[in-house]
């Protein structure tokens, strides 16, 4: 090389590095940089000057004709060659004796440095490094026609260490695939045993010498270093002899593939074969392209990330279509490989699941949401709940203070009620004394009997009116003209008292109608002690709604001087038209009255001692300067507490029950 002096190594400082010649279009301008010496080969740094890059200026000993046609076209096809792992051919010249061609420039040294820099690179980059040299060998022996490299090995593999490309170089040494070669270029150590028979070869030479790079990668071992020169290797490998080293291959799945690229050649592999075969082999992706808003009708892609010709982009309707159907008829129609169906169903399935799943935000937000809308639904139901509780205890309250107010009045008037007792008992004993007296008095003068005319006077008086004033004209018509029988009671007691001695107390019903018209404590003092005690018991009574009818008729007969024949009639009436106790009474209309056959007496002898039995107590108590405030409580108390004890006949609760309900008939 007539530049040997000025060459400079490339680590040396830029500032010296200087243009030392040009090609001959000026395009390329070699620098006196040195990139490295091969067995044929010195390799300098040069610059493009149309592009501004740097690039690698070959130069070998040439033995073929500068004007050579095969040389030409053999460039030309090196210049057609473009793939990311194969080192870019630009240009190529002769001058003199040389041949001079320009390349890429791979700033990082060959695979095999860097196998020994890193002593033994681990499994995930063995993978890698093979993908790309098996796809860029796929693309040469695909290419056409069929390149075959020949010259496979780790030196002739380059590595841009800052991406982690790999790019098989040294293509000078190629050569197109027209039949069978017969040739022997290569490097002993990597040139499958075809090779050495002379009897031609296919570009499965390359996948051999990819199984012995492998095999360097694999163990970091150069393959066959126990030989000592090409002879030994020659031996080996023509005798089917495989390298020392390939022993120390540990993972199976790279052992089955290395023993696959060194087999026969019939049954090695092509490159494509071995990119899917399980070990390299890439699951492709697939990822949503597009989706309309409502998430319906969707884009999909099938990625092959190992394989660049093949990216599936499909239509998915998610109301009609099914991964599983999808990726079935895709398969039937060899747009997608079967190997991958299961893989590629998972990922749609993944999919549609994402879809409908929220984002994490989304989700986050939805959390945070509800967590808003819970604390805040809980607030105002507090809220509510406090006023509510507010309310009641409010109302409780008041019912309280109520509560103490009735009771307050509730002993007042027991207090005043007790006190009337004593005044009529007081009442009572003066009525007894005065009568003692008088009978003494007339036994010792035999003169008119004033007692008798006083009785006379207090029997004349006392008549049993159960009628109100209008009615009495009507109830004598009705007397006279339908029921002699039902004879007027003052008229019984008239006979009674002509044909007797004049009674000297009141019955009890008769004190009722007498203490509808006079001064209480005149009439309490007309009636017996027992007849009083009767009264006050009744006073304190009320005719429940389920008490029998005949026990009301029975009263009321009584009341009205009627026998028990009489009210037995009675009773059978009502009975007949099935009314069987007070409470059916009360249901009564007054146009129901008539239709239960009874006489005009004893119809309104019933409905005046059940309608008038509260108004005769409360006109009673009203006139009774003694028991006013009890009636006064009664009507007060009558619509709430006391109401309860309308159903109880025989024992009220409390004293002021008693009050609210007390009658007379
Ligand atoms: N494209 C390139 N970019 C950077 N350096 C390169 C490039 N090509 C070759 N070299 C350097 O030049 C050296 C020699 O190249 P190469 O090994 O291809 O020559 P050769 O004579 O073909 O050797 P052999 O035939 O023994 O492989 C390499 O070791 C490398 O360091």
């Amino acid at each position: 090389m007539s530049h040997s002096n000025e060459i400079i190594d490339q680590s040396s400082s830029h500032d010296t590095e200087k243009v030392i010649e040009d090609s001959p279009d000026e395009r390329y301008a070699r620098l006196n940089t040195l990139l490295g010496k091969g067995a044929y080969k010195i390799v300098y740094k040069a610059i493009d000057r149309v592009e501004g890059y740097e690039v690698a200026w070959n130069t070998m000993t040439s033995s073929h004709s500068p004007d050579s046609k095969e040389m030409q076209q053999e460039i030309s096809i090196l210049k057609s060659v473009r793939h990311p792992n194969i080192i870019a051919f630009h240009d190529a010249w002769h001058m003199k004796n040389e041949f001079v061609f320009v390349t890429e420039l791979m700033t990082s040294g060959t695979l095999r440095e860097y196998i020994r820099k890193l002593s033994l690179p681990n499994i995930k980059i063995v993978k890698r490094w093979s993908r790309q040299i098996l796809k860029g060998l796929a693309y040469l022996h695909d290419y056409s026609p069929s390149i075959i490299h020949r010259d496979i090995k780790c030196d002739n593999i380059f590595i841009n260490g800052a991406h982690g490309e790999v790019k098989i170089g040294d293509m000078g040494t190629a050569e197109m695939k027209m039949g069978k070669k017969y040739t022997i270029i290569g490097t002993p150590e990597f040139m499958a045993p075809e090779m050495y028979e002379e009897e031609g070869y296919s570009e499965k030479v390359d996948i051999y010498a990819f199984g012995m790079c492998l095999l360097e990668m694999a163990t970091g071992e150069y393959p066959y270093g126990e030989c000592k020169n090409a002879a030994q290797i020659y031996k080996k490998v023509s005798s089917g002899v495989k390298p020392v080293c390939l022993q120390k291959v540990q993972n199976n799945e790279v052992l089955a593939l290395i023993a696959n690229c060194l087999g026969p050649e019939e049954d090695r592999m092509t490159a494509q074969e071995i990119l899917e075969h399980s070990f390299l082999a890439v699951e492709p992706d697939v990822v949503l392209l597009a989706a309309d808003p409502t998430n319906v009708h969707l884009t999909l892609q099938v990625v092959f990330k190992g394989m660049d010709k093949l990216s599936v982009k499909f239509d998915f309707n998610v109301e009609t279509d099914t991964a599983e159907q999808v990726v079935k008829e895709m398969i039937e129609e060899q747009v997608l490989p079967d190997r991958y169906q299961h893989h590629i169903t998972k990922e749609i399935n993944r999919i549609l699941r994402d879809i409908e799943k929220p984002s994490e935000s989304e989700q986050a937000e939805q959390v945070r949401q509800s967590v808003w809308r819970r604390e805040s639904d809980i607030r105002s139901e507090l809220d509510k709940i406090r006023l509510e509780l507010e309310a009641t205890t409010k109302h409780a309250r008041e019912l309280e203070t109520k509560c103490e107010m009735y009771e307050n009045r509730a002993r007042s008037v027991e207090v005043q009620y007790r006190e009337a007792l004593k005044q009529l008992r007081e009442v009572q004993e003066q009525h007894t004394n005065t009568t003692t007296r008088s009978r003494e008095s007339s036994l010792s003068t035999p003169a008119p009997s004033r007692s008798s005319s006083v009785s006379s006077r207090i029997g004349s008086d006392l008549k049993v009116d159960v009628f109100p004033e209008s009615d009495k004209e009507e109830k004598l018509k009705d007397d006279k003209t339908n029921d002699k029988k039902d004879e007027d009671p003052v008229k019984d007691d008239e006979k009674t008292t002509n044909g007797k001695n004049p009674p000297t107390y009141l019955s009890e019903k008769e004190l009722a109608i007498r203490l509808d018209r006079e001064h209480p404590e005149a009439a309490m003092s007309s009636i017996s002690p027992t007849a009083r005690d009767a009264l006050m018991s009744r006073i304190l009574e009320e005719y429940s709604d389920d008490t029998d009818i005949s026990d009301f008729v029975q009263d009321c007969a009584t009341a009205a001087h009627r026998s028990a024949e009489k009210a037995k009639e009675w009773a059978d009436k009502l009975k007949d038209q099935d009314i069987m106790t007070v409470g059916d009474l009360r249901d009564l209309h007054d146009e129901d009255w008539t239709g239960i056959g009874l006489t005009v007496f004893a119809f309104r002898a019933l409905k005046n001692m059940l309608k008038g039995k509260r108004l005769c107590a409360s006109e009673v108590f009203n006139r009774s300067s003694i028991l006013r405030s009890s009636s006064t409580v009664s009507s007060s108390l009558s619509n709430d507490i006391c109401t309860r004890s309308s159903t109880s006949r025989t024992s009220p609760p409390a004293a002021v029950t008693q009050y609210g309900t007390l009658s007379l008939m």
